[in-house]
């Protein structure tokens, strides 16, 4: 678990680790943050994969159809893949938090910096990577979830794939697109410090039962003793002086 990565990843206990517990008070209000502009294709979008850790959707990144441009960043990044992380009960789960408080889930759209030629190679890089991330909180049912839910008993296990088809991952966003940013990393081994982090005031909605079908995934692959996937969330890490900047009074 987190505890030990460090073990194999010092960067683990590196200076702009994530996540972070968010203080709005001491977040400083940036007028010169532009608003998001991201843009998805959904013919873009690929297939679905219990990767062990999380489920993904993983988009086609050879091209602009798929993008994050503005917000705190320069340039052009494409959507690589989107996933979420979630926990064993509804009152934890997310990897950032507010004030201390915990979501029941988190969503990732991963992005990379297309001034480098490939998404491994952004991944090395300090503005490599952008990572926009949505809470979720309980309460009515999201029937935008439910594409995502259906397709989960083909990806129960661990590296069980199947084609998912024109998903259009806009239509996860909150309605505000406020956000806060700041410099970090990448939340799994290896922990990168590549991500410029830009994390959603407006949480999206989810309803208990969905959130019982996220915590039918499982860690394991056919044929190994069956486990939850459950608590694939990273606790917040020491902030280590960094400015946390909000797009909003
Ligand atoms: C290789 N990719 C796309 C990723 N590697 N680690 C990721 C983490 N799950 S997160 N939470 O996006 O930093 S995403
Ligand atoms: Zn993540």
């Amino acid at each position: 678990g987190p505890d030990k990565w460090c073990d194999n990843f010092p960067i683990a206990n590196g200076p702009r680790q994530s996540p972070i517990d968010i203080v709005p008070g001491a977040a400083s209000f940036d007028a010169e943050l532009k608003p998001l502009n991201l843009k998805y294709d959904p013919s873009t979008c690929l297939d679905i994969l219990n990767n062990g850790h999380s489920f993904q959707v993983t988009f086609v990144d050879d091209s602009d159809s798929s993008t994050l441009t503005d917000g705190p960043i320069t340039g052009t990044y494409r959507l690589k893949q989107f996933h979420f992380h979630w926990g064993a009960s509804d009152d934890k789960g997310s990897e950032h938090t507010v004030d201390g408080t915990k979501y029941p889930a988190e969503l990732h759209l991963v992005h990379w910096n297309t001034k480098y030629p490939s998404f491994g190679e952004a991944a090395s890089q300090p503005d490599g990577l952008a990572v926009v991330g949505v809470f979720l909180q309980i309460g009515a049912e999201n029937a935008k979830l439910q594409k995502l839910l259906e397709a989960f008993d083909s990806i129960k296990a661990k590296g069980k794939q199947t084609t998912f088809a024109n998903f259009d991952p806009a239509t996860l966003l909150p309605g505000s697109l406020d956000y806060w940013t700041y410099l970090g990393s990448l939340t799994t081994p290896p922990l990168l410090e590549s991500v410029t982090w830009i994390v959603c005031k407006e949480p999206i909605s989810v309803s208990s039962a969905q959130m019982a079908k996220f915590r039918s995934l499982l860690f394991s692959a056919e044929g190994e003793t069956e486990c939850c996937m459950v608590d694939n969330y990273r606790p917040p890490q020491p902030l280590k002086g960094r400015p946390v900047r909000a797009s909003f009074k």
